[in-house]
């Protein structure tokens, strides 16, 4: 039974300093340093248990979306957590309808800067912030009814789980009773899945060996220790300098032979015509997708560049920046993506993402999760794992992405077997992180940061 009033609620700007090894580093996002705006939620409650929820940032961002956390603690702080997921589409709306917050522009002092950020509705910074709180509310309800998150959406009715969804802006393609149903009908043979999932785990892809800052060498090396460990997906990033993408591409495709699977990402980098004629010149290294050729707002332009990619056989992979459930119902209802990346920590937490999850269900699309970032592949593993057991029943085209980057940070660290991810077996959403970690990592004044900002004389 779920219990206790949140008594306490805290952010923390945690960051690690990635950007010096160039690791995570993109044709759009050259100077990433893998940060986390860390929730910790604490009860009245005897147990003693705590929520702990991260939303993915770079670096400076963090700053902004830890305010717009404090911002929205008054809409958790004193709740009884029975409530909260006794009614928790309401409890999302509320998060996510706040009259003040959802309208305007806001501006925040930083460093002697002014920003104007867009906040809202149900985009930006503050969706950001609402997934780091709802993230730790999951991840609390977890640890109350003692399952690993995925087991704990495996277990759920059909009712319950739709109760989670705020399906405002969707109805005109999926209704509640139609996401029952989708789920009811994916009960036939939810056991033999889970089995299946437990001994084998969910098929995965590894980012790691290629990021647009790691010189060739590095690439190299990486990519032969991925194949000795038996990896047979890989992602290049892609989009700034086309004689380089084709060289790194040649590389890797060389290095991985012609019948394992190569993915592109650009990262947002093009304009739509660019998209093409550049990807046109990539084909002859038979990617099976590329990923966010161009704005991730854009849905029209993805459904062109899906339309003029198609007959090279490269589809069109994007999520990881769409703001919410209706970007990803307007990407489906315009045939503009083949492979659908959903975020745990982008999206409005489990609560979006089951709506998103049940979406791509109808279209038949194949859902390829995202994972490139810290904490991701803790957290999304949950539902992919989620997905398959209750809803898409399938593997056919369907792979979750792997980074190799600081999962020594977390308590529950993923476990990766033969390119698979294991499911996770302790309670909770794998969200926490150690505590030593956090300290040391804290901006400005945890040890790692102090030694690095005195070292570049600030
Ligand atoms: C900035 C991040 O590392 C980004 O490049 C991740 C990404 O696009 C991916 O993993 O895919
Ligand atoms: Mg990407």
């Amino acid at each position: 039974m779920v219990h206790g009033r949140v008594s306490r609620l805290s952010v923390h700007d945690v960051r690690f300093p990635t950007s010096l090894g160039g690791h995570g580093s993109d044709a759009m996002h050259t100077d990433p340093d893998y940060s986390a705006a860390y929730v910790v939620l604490e009860t009245d409650a005897e147990d003693g248990l705590k929520g702990y929820g991260i939303t993915f940032t770079l670096g400076r961002g963090t700053e902004v979306v830890v305010c717009a956390v404090n911002a929205l603690a008054p809409h958790v702080l004193n709740k009884d957590l029975g409530d909260i997921v006794g009614d928790f589409r309401g409890f999302y709306r509320q998060l996510t309808s706040d009259g003040q917050l959802r309208w305007i522009f806001y501006r925040l002092q930083t460093t002697g800067e002014e920003l104007n950020l867009q906040i809202g509705p149900e985009k930006g910074v503050v969706h950001l912030a609402t997934a780091a709180v709802l993230n730790a509310v999951w991840d609390l309800w977890a640890k109350q009814e003692g399952k690993p998150l995925w087991k704990l959406l495996v277990d759920m009715d059909p009712r319950t789980l739709v109760s989670c969804i705020d399906f405002r802006y969707i109805t005109d393609v999926l209704t509640e009773e139609e996401a029952c149903e989708i789920l009811r009908q994916s009960q036939v043979g939810k056991k033999e899945r889970e089995e299946q999932m437990l001994a084998h785990g969910y098929p995965a892809y590894t980012t790691s060996c290629a990021w647009l800052g790691y010189p060739d060498a590095t690439l190299k090396q990486l990519c032969s220790e991925a194949l000795k460990d038996g990896w047979t997906r890989f992602k290049v990033k892609v989009g700034a300098d086309l004689q380089d993408d084709i060289r790194r591409c040649r590389l890797v495709r060389n290095m991985i032979g012609p019948e394992k699977t190569l993915m592109m990402d650009a990262n947002q980098r093009w304009d739509v015509p660019e998209a093409v004629e550049w990807m046109t010149k990539l084909a002859e290294f038979k990617p099976l997708w590329i990923e966010e050729p161009t704005s991730p707002d854009d849905i029209l332009g993805h459904a062109a560049i899906s339309k003029a990619l198609a007959p090279l056989g490269i589809g069109v992979a994007t999520g990881e920046q769409c703001h919410n459930r209706v970007i990803f119902k307007q990407l489906l209802q315009a045939k503009a993506l083949k492979f659908l990346q959903i975020d745990s920590c982008r999206l409005g937490s489990v609560n979006e993402n089951l709506s998103v999850l049940l979406m791509a269900k109808k279209f038949e699309i194949p859902v390829c999760p995202h994972a490139g970032g810290v904490g991701l592949c803790e957290l999304v593993q949950h539902l992919i794992i989620f997905d398959f057991i209750s809803v898409s029943a399938s593997l056919q085209d369907r792979m979750c992405e792997y980074v190799d980057h600081l999962h020594e940070h977390f308590k529950y660290p993923v476990l990766i077997r033969e390119a698979a991810y294991l499911p996770p077996k302790d309670a909770g959403y794998s969200t926490e992180m150690k505590e030593d970690s956090v300290k040391r990592h804290r901006y400005p004044d945890g040890e790692v940061w102090k030694k690095l900002l005195s070292a570049q004389g600030n």
